[in-house]
C-alpha cells in the first residue's frame, strides 16, 4: 500500500513541516514543478506527499483520504467531531504554537472566569434585549466549550472569517473565541482572556487518520518513530 502523507503548502506551517520529515530521513521534493501540490520521498515509492492548506489537511485526515497530515491541533478540533475516535495524534512537533481563547473586552472588570461569563450571558437578554453574541471562526469548539464545558447556554455565534479581535470595539459581536500567540493582538483591542477560558492550546501535530489497514503497514509505524525520533 502506499502510504499518503498530506503536508502544508504554504503558510507558517510549511518550512517546519517539511524540516521536521527531512530530519526524519524523508526528503521531500515536489513532482513536476514547485508550484506542484504533488510531491514523494526521495528513494521511496512507498510514500506519496500531498501538499495542501492546514484547513484542509485537517479534512482529508477526517475523511481518510490522506494516511498522515501535519496541521494544528486547533483545525483538527474544529473541523471533526468526534476527533480523537477518527484521527490519532501522533506527536506534537513543538513549532505553530497557538491558543484558541475566550477573550472579553477589558472594561469587563467583573469578569475574569467563565462562570462570570455565564452570569453575564444569564443577565444579558434582560439588560440589553438580545443575546450575548460571540464572533469567532471556531464554531464547534466554542458551542462545546460554552454549552457543553460550562452549561453556558445563553449566547450567539456570529461568525468572523477575519479581524475578528476587532469584533467588540465594531459593535458586531460582545466577546470572541480565537486564536492567540503572543497575545498581541488581543492587547492592541483591549481584550483580556478569562482566567479559565483557553480552550485549546495548539501547536502542529503529526496527525494519522484510523484506518483499519495501518494495523499491518510497517511503513506507518516507521514514519511515527521516524518523526518522534527528531524531537
Ligand atoms: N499567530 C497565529 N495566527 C493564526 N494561526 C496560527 C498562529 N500561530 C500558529 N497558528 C496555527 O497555524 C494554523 C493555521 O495556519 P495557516 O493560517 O497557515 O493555515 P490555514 O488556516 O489553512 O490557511 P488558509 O485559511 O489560508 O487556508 C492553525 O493551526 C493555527 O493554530
Ligand atoms: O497573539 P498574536 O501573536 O497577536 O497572534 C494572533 C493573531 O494572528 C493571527 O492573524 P494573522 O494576522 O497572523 O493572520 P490570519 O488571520 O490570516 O491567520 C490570528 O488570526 C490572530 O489575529
Amino acid at each position: 500500500m502506499t502510504v499518503t502523507i498530506a503536508l502544508p503548502s504554504k503558510g507558517r506551517m510549511k518550512e517546519d513541516a517539511s524540516e521536521i520529515f527531512r530530519r526524519a530521513g524523508f526528503g521531500i521534493v515536489s513532482v513536476g514543478n514547485d508550484r506542484s501540490y504533488r510531491g514523494r520521498v526521495e528513494g521511496r515509492d512507498d510514500i506519496e506527499i500531498a501538499f495542501l492548506s492546514a484547513s484542509e489537511i485537517s479534512r482529508e485526515i477526517g475523511n481518510g483520504t490522506v494516511d498522515f497530515g501535519v496541521t494544528g491541533e486547533d483545525l483538527v478540533r474544529e473541523g471533526l467531531a468526534q476527533a480523537d475516535e477518527r484521527v490519532e495524534f501522533c506527536a506534537r512537533l513543538g513549532f505553530g504554537h497557538a491558543d484558541v481563547v475566550v477573550a472579553v473586552p477589558e472594561i469587563w472588570l467583573d469578569v475574569e472566569t467563565m462562570a462570570d461569563l455565564g452570569d453575564v450571558a444569564a443577565d444579558f437578554r434582560a439588560r440589553h434585549g438580545r443575546r450575548l453574541t460571540i464572533a469567532t471562526k471556531y464554531w464547534r469548539l466554542t458551542q462545546q466549550f460554552f454549552s457543553g464545558n460550562h452549561g453556558i447556554q445563553l449566547y450567539r455565534i456570529v461568525e468572523s472569517l477575519g479581524a475578528t479581535e476587532g469584533a467588540p470595539a465594531s459593535g458586531s459581536a460582545d466577546i470572541i473565541v480565537d486564536i492567540t500567540s503572543t497575545g498581541s493582538t488581543l492587547r492592541a483591542n483591549n481584550l483580556k482572556i478569562l482566567s479559565d477560558g483557553i480552550i485549546v492550546r495548539s501547536e502542529a501535530c503529526l496527525v494519522r487518520a484510523r484506518k483499519a489497514g495501518h494495523d499491518d503497514d510497517p511503513v506507518v509505524g516507521e514514519i511515527i518513530a521516524a518523526v518522534r525520533g527528531t524531537l
